[in-house]
Order: C-alpha cells, then structure tokens, then sequence
C-alpha cells in the first residue's frame, strides 16, 4: 500500500522474523507494520531509523550499533523469553524499552519437555525413521515405561512446576533441586524437594533442566555431575544449551552411562557443522532424540507472545507502562525524585541477601521476608515500589535477564508465583537517630509444623539463641548523598556503599588477618579498591537490638554464649569478580570462616 500524508504521522514497526499474524493484527490497527525476513544485519542497520518498534524472535542479533543507529526506536519486543539476542544495557543507555513475554510459551516448552520423555522412553524417533527405511525392527525396538520411574527436575520454576504436574499424572515419582524455590508449592504439586543437587542425581531415572542459564548454572551438569547418576538414566534439556557440558554428555551416552539424552537447545544455534564437534557427535548419536530449538514452536504458543508483546508496544507508544519490560524503572516519573535513591537501596537489600544468605547449591526455604521502614521513609503515601524493588532484588540473581521482569505492577504477582511473603512495617521513630531514614530486612524460615515423633527439651535461652543464630537473617541499609548503604548484616554493623562486586568474608578478628586476605587476592590479580571492618556488635540476630541494650538484658544462663565479639566481617569492593576457587582458598589458606562473592 502506498503510504498517505496522513500514513506519514503513523508509527512504524519492524518485524525481520516469523511472528504469529494474532498479535500483528492489533499493531496495525494504529502502526504501520513492515514484515521483512531474511535481512542481513547491514540491511537491517540502513532501514532501522525509520522505526519506532522492533518485534523479534530468538534470531535477530539486536546489537549495540543496531541500536545506536534507531534514532526513533522506543521499544524493541521480544516475542518470546530469552532475551539474550538483545543488548539490552544498550538499549537501557538509549532509553530504549525492551520487553517479552515470560508466560507466554511456558505450556509449550512443558510439552515439549514431556514429548520428548516420551519418545525418548519407547525410541519413537528410531522407529519411525527405521520404518520408513522399510525395516520392521521390533525387538531392537524395545523402550522403557515412565509410570514408577523418577524425574528429577532442577529447577522448579514456571516450566518445571508444569513438567513436575504433568509427570505425575503419567504416574512419575518427581523430586526436584532448586534452591528458591517454595516448600509449599513444591508440596502442593506432590514434589519432594531436595536440599541439593547432589541428593537428586542419584534417585533420577529421568534428569530434566529448566533453570535459566546464568553464571551459576552454567555447565551444572558435567562429567563428575552425570558421574553420580544411576547408570542407564536419561537426561533432557529444553532450557539453555550450555547448561549441560555438550562433551561430557557425549561421553556419557558413548560409554553407557546414560541410556538416552533428549536435547532442544545447543550451546551454539544453529549446532556447528564440524562433524568432529560433541554437538554433531550428539545430533549423530542414535541414543540421542534432537529437535532444533522447538520448544515455544506451537501456534498456541506463538500467537500467545505475539499478542502480549504487540499489547506492550501500544502501551509504551501511547507513553503507559508495559507489564513485562525487562528494563523499565519501577517508579513513575512523579514519585522519582522522592524515591529513586530507597528503591535502590531496598533492590541492593534483596538482592544482597539472595547472594549472601543462599546458596545455588542448596535449598534456602527462607520465604518469609519483614520490610520496616523507620524515620522519613515510613511517611511515604505507597510502599508499592519499594516491595517491587525488593522482589526484582531477591530474585533477580537466579534468574536470566531472560525471565525476569518485576515492575511495580506485577511485583505482587511474582512473589505469590515464587511463594515468597513479604509484611511490611512502618514506624515514624526510627530505633537508632544516626540515619533519617532506615530500612532493615528480616529473613525468616516459614512456620515448620511440629514434628510428631520427637521431642525435645530445650530452654528459652537456648530456643532464642537458636532463633537468633540458625534462622534469621538481617541486613539493614539507608541512603546518603542519594546511594544506598548497608548499616548491618546479621550480628555485624558496618557502613559500605551497595555498590560494585564484594567479597564478604565472615572470620575471627585476630591480626594479620587483613594482610592475609589482601595477599591471596593480590596473587589472583585481584585489586582491592575498599576494605570495611564489621565487627560483631549485635549479640543475637534480634532486629534492632544492639549488643549493649542485650548484655543488660542477658539471663545467667546465656553466660556461656561463646566470645561472639571476637568475630567480624571483612567487606571487600573489588575491581572483578572471582570465581569458586578464589573464593575457596580464602577459606583455606585465609583462615576465613566462611565467604561469598556478591555483585550489587
Ligand atoms: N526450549 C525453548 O524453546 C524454551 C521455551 C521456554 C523457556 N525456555 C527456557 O526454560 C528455562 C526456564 O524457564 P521458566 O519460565 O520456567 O523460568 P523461571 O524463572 O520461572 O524458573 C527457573 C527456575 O530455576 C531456578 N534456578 C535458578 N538457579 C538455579 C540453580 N542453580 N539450581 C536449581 N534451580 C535454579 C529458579 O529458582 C527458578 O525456580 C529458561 O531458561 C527459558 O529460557 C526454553
Ligand atoms: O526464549 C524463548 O522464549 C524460547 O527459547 C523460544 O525462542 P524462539 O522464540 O526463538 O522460539
């Protein structure tokens, strides 16, 4: 259609992939749409300028010089989850929106999972080439049945919640390792979640992974990993290539540790052609059933995205905002001033204690969250954006850029999804008068049901300090200068900017502690840009209640409470991070009790 004056004034949107016509339909209701497959990325950067929306599936590479060259480009829309074809700190630097959808293919991603369970149990893919080959081959043909058999899920989230459902209806056992994810949903769907990874290898049948792919999941299972499976299990990834080591899975099936492996996704798409590559290899290997990353490819799924992503372009063009934008702000303009600087701190907060207090590699079952606001903070009309920013912060760390978008209008929605509570108090008089304003978040374990089959004596004293010391955690934090601090951890008050990569270092205050510390790191190239002291000046984890106003209030019984002062901890901000084994030999040759590794 030739374009009329009025056309002119029309926004524009490119779409250089196959997207479902359902959500299209709706743009082109008030937006030019322009449907251009198959540029080459020096096309794509010619015509870009004229856009105000970009909608995408998984192959456009959306770069940082694409997105210098889209002088009008408000939004570009992902019609999927994944995320990582798109720059998005560019984006963000542009003020360029980007969104997705994160539900929108999460039944057909399911499905998938699940079809090739099936067809990997009875070798469907086998059968049907043999067949067509003019074989009639039934005995080499034999297969296994799911019912009795149990499925190991790492990763409890949307995809393996529904995987988990529908396995259970096929008779599965299903026991399940992610260390976020809530007892209680874990329960509701008959799911036994394991305290590790380690615990869940060697019950699996069936292995299936549905974490995102992130620094700590990266190569999660390898050849010590499938080591310690049951032999003759089978393992499946319709997640992210890359989360199992390609090599070591090859291995594995050659040698007969595993019986089958069912693969969706490859550490590099489209696979390398080298005939000598472990993905070729696996593709080649007839224990292996392949698909070339189908697991949203249904129309169901397509037309979902598509429409939920074309809504949130019209909504960012009509200047509203979206409901999944990874990088919008969860503030409006009108609070931002007032805000910005305890919604940082309050996101620094969350997610210093996903960093710190949990592990990746172990069940945490902490979802009961207290968030007080003490002094000028607790006078604000809406706490919604401070909650929004606390549930972006806890879990942002544990998911991709990919599946992650908390705003401040879904925030609530989010943490039913993931079982977390948060209550939040407000109190005009703040406990201390050093800050104006202060913040403290305490962690608690949910409420355990009684056990019935033991019981145990113990004393008030040792009941609180049992509390105290094994199952709340504290992290306090305030603004200066409009930055955010961190005022405690735990037992320890301290006084550090949130900001940059930290190692936090839990030991006992003894001499040449510090030189020792500093040396290891040095040795690792590691440059030391700040060193703050925290010493133990809380006696308990008991919220706001400093050690001087706790020793007046000790009982005769608590004065065998071991010599806490002498402990400290060191907060180290530092130029990079370090990996496990740094991390490891600060324990080992430190002298460092414990230690984490935090990026804020
Ligand atoms: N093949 C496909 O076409 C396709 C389609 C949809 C989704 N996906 C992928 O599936 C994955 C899961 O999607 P989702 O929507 O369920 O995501 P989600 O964020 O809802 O769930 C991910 C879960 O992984 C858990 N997790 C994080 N780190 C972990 C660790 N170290 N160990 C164990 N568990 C850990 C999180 O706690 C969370 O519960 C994503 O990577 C997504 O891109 C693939
Ligand atoms: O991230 C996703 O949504 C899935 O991996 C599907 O990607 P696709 O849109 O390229 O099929």
């Amino acid at each position: 259609m030739e374009a009329t004056q009025e056309d002119a004034t029309r926004p524009k949107a490119l779409c250089p992939e196959k997207l479902s016509p359902d959500g299209l339909g709706l743009l082109r209701k008030s937006i030019d749409v322009d449907e251009r497959k198959g540029l080459t990325a020096e096309e794509l950067i010619e015509i870009i300028p004229a856009y105000e929306a970009l909608l995408v599936r998984s192959e456009t590479k959306v770069t940082a010089d694409l997105l210098a060259a889209a002088k009008r480009l408000k939004v570009v829309a992902r019609a999927g989850v994944g995320v990582d074809n798109v720059d998005v700190p560019a984006a963000t630097k542009l003020g360029i929106i980007v969104v997705n959808s994160p539900s929108g293919n999460i039944q057909a991603a399911a499905e998938h999972t699940v079809a090739l369970l099936l067809s990997m149990a009875r070798n469907i893919p086998d059968a049907c080439a043999s067949l067509k080959a003019a074989k009639w081959e039934r005995s080499r043909l034999v297969g296994v049945e799911v019912k009795g058999k149990t499925l190991g899920i790492i990763g409890l989230g949307k995809v393996g919640l529904i995987v988990a459902r529908m396995a259970r209806g096929m008779g599965m056992q299903v026991a399940a390792a992610d260390p976020y994810a809530s007892p209680s949903v874990a329960e509701a769907a008959n799911v036994n979640l394991v305290g590790s990874l380690g615990e869940l290898l060697p019950v699996a049948d069936f292995l299936t992974i549905h974490t995102p792919m992130l620094a700590s999941t990266k190569g999660m299972l390898s050849h010590a990993e499938i080591g310690q499976m049951k032999k003759g299990s089978r393992i499946l990834n319709v997640a992210r290539g890359g989360i199992v080591d390609e090599v070591a899975l090859l291995a594995a099936l050659e040698s007969g540790q595993i019986s089958g492996a069912a693969i969706d996704v490859f550490t590099k798409e489209p696979p390398n052609k080298d005939p000598e590559s472990a993905a070729s290899k696996l593709i080649a290997h007839p224990k292996c059933v392949c698909t070339p990353h189908l697991g949203a490819s249904t129309v169901e799924a397509q037309e979902n995205v598509s429409i939920d992503v074309c809504e949130q372009v019209l909504q960012i063009l009509a200047g509203e905002l979206p409901r999944s934008a990874v990088n919008a702000p969860i503030i409006l303009p009108a609070d931002h001033k007032t805000l910005q600087p305890f919604v940082a701190l309050v996101e620094k907060m969350g997610s210093l204690y996903t960093q710190h207090f949990t592990s990746p590699k172990e069940q945490s079952g902490r979802t009961t969250f207290d968030l007080t606001y003490e002094g000028e903070i607790s006078m604000i009309s809406s706490t919604k954006p401070l909650f929004a920013a606390f549930i972006k912060g806890l879990t942002s760390p544990i998911s991709d850029a990919e599946g992650f978008n908390v705003n401040i209008v879904n925030a609530e929605l989010v943490a039913k999804e993931r079982g977390i509570f948060v209550n939040e108090q407000k109190s005009r008089d703040p406990s201390t008068q050093a800050y104006s304003s202060l913040i403290t978040l305490v962690a608690r374990p949910p409420s355990r049901a009684p056990s019935l089959n033991r019981v145990e004596q113990v004393s008030t004293a040792d009941l609180n300090s049992r509390r105290a010391k094994e199952e709340r955690h504290i992290i306090s934090g305030y603004c200066s200068d409009r930055s955010p601090f961190i005022s405690r951890i735990d037992r320890f008050s301290t006084s550090f900017k949130a900001d940059g990569v930290l190692i936090i270092c839990h030991n006992y205050d003894s001499p040449g502690k510090i030189g020792v510390v500093g040396g290891l790191l040095g040795k690792e190239n590691v440059n030391i840009n700040f060193m703050s002291v925290a010493p133990a000046t809380y006696m308990n984890n008991e919220a706001h209640v400093p050690k001087m106003a706790q020793e007046r209030l000790r009982t005769p019984s608590d004065a065998s409470t071991p010599t806490e002062s002498t402990e400290a901890l060191m907060i180290l901000g530092v130029d990079r991070e370090v990996d496990d084994k740094v991390l490891k030999g600060l324990v080992e040759g430190g002298g460092v009790l414990s230690v984490s590794s935090v990026v804020l």
